[in-house]
């Protein structure tokens, strides 16, 4: 969403806190972070005066002002291993015993840092915990560095610029993608940690810089992951050896297990030509005749696609809910922290950052994550990826990991929760058409052939609506986009191909128990190399529906409705639509509630999509303003304001920023 939701911190003047006892704005602040207890209006001093003050008060007294702020936020995510520094700032390096303490020399020094040495900075000299200088400083006993290092800063930068965050790290670790095999039998590998702008070429020479021998060596630019294959055990144990003592631009490249697809497998057994590919003598009926095979990296085949697709699914839904809750709750965290640190030391802070510390840090209270009224089944868009399998079959489905992470087989959908059946029926027609098809699947490796992706969107009935059980009677309007990239096919051969296709889903469709309703069925030609495709790829219709001439405005066209809170909603084949129906309209509903509209509210419904949200809320306002840059979903707004009858909304095109270029 756009800034425009968040209120510019009020200016100073407005804010003066002590008309008493006139102070700057950011003494006051400090004053409050040291002392909650000044914050509530005690004073403080009191106690001081009559007790000892526990080792947390005295380091705060002793502390300049403003570094504990620092302190909690320049290791925000290292919680329990900064437990330690936080509250012993003069701890003693060494324990009782004389033995050095875990976490000693482990964080910089902030006093030190500051101040440097001496009486003004930190005087605790030797006996500090803290390392007083980059050198001195130790990792942690899991291995990470202080956060707010050089070293630690450094190793981000890195692997930013290799476009791998802290995800793509843990699924690594979490997939033992580093595990080598040392086999005659397994001599294709995995480089990780390589630049995602390399290309086979980089790859090949830093190979040769390095003196390492191999047969095959394959990148492709955006993986960080490349695919090496050796030709004996040895020259694999001198890559490992190579690669653990040296290390590129920083960083550590290594070698992990790769598979090779089951129909590799057997032609690695017969002759293997230059590039890698399987010569003609092989006999592997499964091997795909358009040249998509590619070895993956390792984790791919320990993943299921249920892993993939829902990662949350092992556990109960009110775990999953749970744990929704709890990243929520880590990000508004994040959220206050970040806005507490860009606020510049003379402003007072706003209160929902000063108040955040009573909820625990976060930026507003959170309430907990709504049960969705239907948890199965409940996509009503479902993307899913064409390529190969790991055992080589053309397939429809979802891919089993990332491609950056060198995975690129695609698995039927098979045990995912959140797709619906219909979609799943489809795509097994699409598959089976596939494999009759003589044009090639998609191969993300090299960015060719011609089937890459089918979507089934689905259109709920509005009486049934409501009913939240079965899903699947609901749907009563089906639209599927087939996506492939003409470039290179012949024009014939490409709308032969396109009839096929078009009548085995309908006959599929109509052939199935109970039949499968099918509404319109449209191609997308894109033939970028992108994941996503522009919204402005050519669409060519294959199957019109039927135009309901009680619909006004009706035209001839490729679409399909779907129906919230009793309204109709007409979607083109581009245009976003909550994928969750019914739990779209309960956050509809809620949000409505939530900002207290009256008939004098005028409501800006940003990004607003089909008007999805504008219009299920305009009979509780006086008018309804939508700004959306796709142009089809605003032509379907302003459709869907007509064929409701709402005529106190209007729909922009545009990019927001550019319409409020001064908010
Ligand atoms: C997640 S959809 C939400 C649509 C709608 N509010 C709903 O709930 O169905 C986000 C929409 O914002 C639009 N969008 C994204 N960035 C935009 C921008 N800078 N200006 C205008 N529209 C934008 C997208 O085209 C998309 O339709």
């Amino acid at each position: 969403m756009e800034d425009t939701t968040t209120p510019p911190p009020p200016p100073p003047q407005q804010q003066q806190p002590d008309q008493q006892a006139p102070e700057l704005a950011g003494e006051k602040r400090k004053r409050e972070e040291e002392s909650p207890a000044a914050a509530s209006g005690e004073n403080p001093s009191m106690e001081a005066t009559t007790q000892p003050p526990p080792p947390e008060q005295q380091r705060q007294e002793t502390e300049p002002a403003g570094e504990k702020r620092k302190r909690e936020e320049e290791s925000p995510e290292a919680a329990p291993g900064d437990a330690a520094p936080a509250s012993a700032a003069a701890a003693p390096a060494t324990t009782g015993e004389g033995e050095r303490h875990p976490m000693s020399k482990t964080s910089l020094c902030s006093f030190f840092r500051r101040r440097g040495g001496g009486p003004d900075g930190c005087n605790h000299g030797e006996a500090c915990r803290y390392a007083h200088t980059e050198e001195e400083l130790r990792p942690r006993p899991d291995g990470t560095w202080d956060p707010t290092s050089d070293r630690a800063k450094k190793l981000r930068r890195v692997s930013e610029e290799e476009g791998e965050g802290a995800a793509g790290e843990e699924r690594r670790g979490r997939w033992g993608q580093e595990e080598v095999t040392f086999d005659e039998s397994s001599l294709d590998k995995c480089l990780v940690g390589l630049s995602r702008h390399w290309l086979a070429d980089r790859l090949k020479s830093f190979l040769d810089e390095q003196g390492i021998s191999y047969a095959v060596a394959k990148k492709k630019k955006g993986m960080t992951v490349g695919f090496v294959t050796f030709e004996t055990v040895e020259q694999l144990r001198n890559a490992v050896e190579v690669l653990k003592e040296n290390q590129s631009g920083g960083k550590q490249i290594k070698i992990a297990d790769a598979n090779r697809r089951s129909h590799q497998k057997l032609h690695s057994e017969g002759p293997v030509s230059n590039n890698g590919a399987a010569t003609e003598n092989s006999s592997d009926a499964a091997a795909p005749a358009d040249g998509t095979s590619g070895p993956e990296a390792a984790g791919a085949s320990k993943r299921t696609v249920r892993d993939a697709v829902t990662p949350l699914a092992h556990m109960t839904y009110s775990d999953q809910l749970e744990h929704k809750k709890s990243s929520v709750a880590q990000l508004l965290k994040k959220l206050t922290r970040n806005a507490k640190k860009a606020c510049p030391a003379d402003v007072t802070l706003p209160d929902w950052i000063s108040n955040a510390k009573q909820i625990g840090g976060l930026s507003c209270k959170l309430e907990g994550i709504l049960e969705s009224p239907v948890i199965d089944g409940y996509r009503n868009k479902c993307e899913f990826s064409v390529g190969h399998s790991l055992a080589g079959k053309k397939t429809v489905g979802f891919m089993l990991g990332n491609f950056r992470e060198g995975v690129t087989a695609v698995e039927e959908p098979v045990d995912c929760p959140n797709v619906s059946a219909m979609s799943c029926k489809y795509a097994m027609i699409f598959q089976d058409f596939l494999q009759l098809s003589c044009l090639p699947a998609w191969n993300r490796v090299d960015n060719s052939g011609f089937w890459r992706q089918f979507t089934v969107r689905e259109g709920r009935s509005p009486a049934q609506a409501v009913v939240a059980q079965d899903t699947q009677t609901q749907i009563s309007e089906v639209m599927i986009i087939i996506q492939v990239c003409s470039t290179g096919v012949d024009e014939v051969l490409m709308k032969d191909e396109f009839a096929k296709l078009s009548k085995t889903l309908v006959q599929g469709a109509a052939t199935c128990s109970p039949p499968l309703p099918l509404t319109t069925i449209v191609v997308q030609d894109h033939t970028g190399i992108s994941n996503v495709a522009p919204a402005d790829c050519p669409l060519i219709p294959l199957l019109v529906p039927e135009v309901d001439q009680s619909e006004e405005g009706a035209v001839d066209k490729t679409r399909i409705h779907d129906h919230i809170s009793n309204l109709r909603f007409s979607l083109s084949p581009t245009a976003f639509f909550q994928v969750n129906t019914l739990a779209a309209e309960r956050l509809y509903t809620l949000a409505g509630d939530w900002a207290n509209l009256n008939s004098d509210t005028l409501l800006f419904d940003v990004c607003c999509g089909t008007g999805t949200i504008g219009l299920t809320l305009a009979h509780r306002v006086g008018m309804v303003v939508g700004i959306e840059m796709n142009e089809s979903a605003v032509v379907d707004a302003q459709r869907n304001a007509l064929i409701n009858g709402i005529k106190n909304c209007r729909f922009v095109c545009g990019k927001v920023r550019l319409m409020y270029p001064n908010e």
